[in-house]
């Protein structure tokens, strides 16, 4: 996963961005906080009061970013998420893990939610063929720990309407988003979408394996 130790770096800030009537996500409307150096995890809880979930998270974050789509777990009031990839290794169940199942068995992305509070704690790609493979989704947030790698970009950005958001306010939003630093794609980010290109060249034959 040598790609993982390129992307850490850039789009974060510690100044307060102007307030703003578009809300983007609670963690990252009011600005947010840069990687700390030597960061190497932490532990995410659900939002029970009793009994919570508890995934250990043996490493730092990285691709952390706002995705925008319907499939990936939003905080109350939340337009996007923020979500970031780890490898799966560096991922373990600690507590209540009885009380996770998959959301959706069929898609790429097997995202294990607590059957009690709905909260996302990981998402893994079981098919060893996905471009993706490897990288266990994680969102930072569910973790006290402070140190996590910031977000970097928006992903999925025009798939908010598919939640309902009024179509006419999407330049707002993609403004809102560059202001906050997260440049707005309506898929992933370039480095990804090449990575996930270049895997399918691969596979293709197009180009050398
Ligand atoms: N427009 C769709 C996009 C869904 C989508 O493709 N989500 C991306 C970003 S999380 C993905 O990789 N999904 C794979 C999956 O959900 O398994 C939606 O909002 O539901
Ligand atoms: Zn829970
Ligand atoms: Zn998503």
């Amino acid at each position: 996963m040598s790609f993982i130790s390129n992307i850490f770096g850039g789009g974060s800030s510690n100044a307060a961005p102007a307030p703003s009537n578009v809300k983007i996500h609670p963690k990252i409307d009011n600005g947010f906080p840069q990687a700390r150096a030597g960061f190497s995890g932490g532990t995410l809880t659900c939002h029970c009061a009793t009994n919570p979930v508890k995934i250990k998270v043996a490493a730092q974050s990285a691709h952390n970013h706002a995705c925008g789509c319907t499939k990936c777990w939003k905080p109350t009031g939340a337009v996007f998420s923020q979500i970031a990839v780890v490898s799966r290794d560096a991922v373990s169940v600690t507590a209540n893990g009885d009380k996770l199942q998959i959301v959706d068995p069929a898609a790429a992305i097997q995202r294990y939610a607590c059957k009690d509070c709905g909260v996302h704690m990981y998402g893994r790609i079981e098919n060893a063929e996905h471009p993706l493979y490897g990288l266990d989704f994680i969102h930072t947030e569910l973790s006290s720990e402070s140190g996590w790698s910031p977000p970097e970009f928006a992903a999925f950005v025009s798939s908010i309407i598919e939640s309902g958001y009024p179509p006419a306010k999407m330049d707002a939003v993609r403004a809102r988003l560059s202001d906050l630093g997260l440049q707005p794609y309506d898929a992933l980010s370039p480095p990804i979408m090449d990575l996930i290109a270049t895997h399918a060249a691969k596979k293709s034959g197009a180009l050398a394996a």
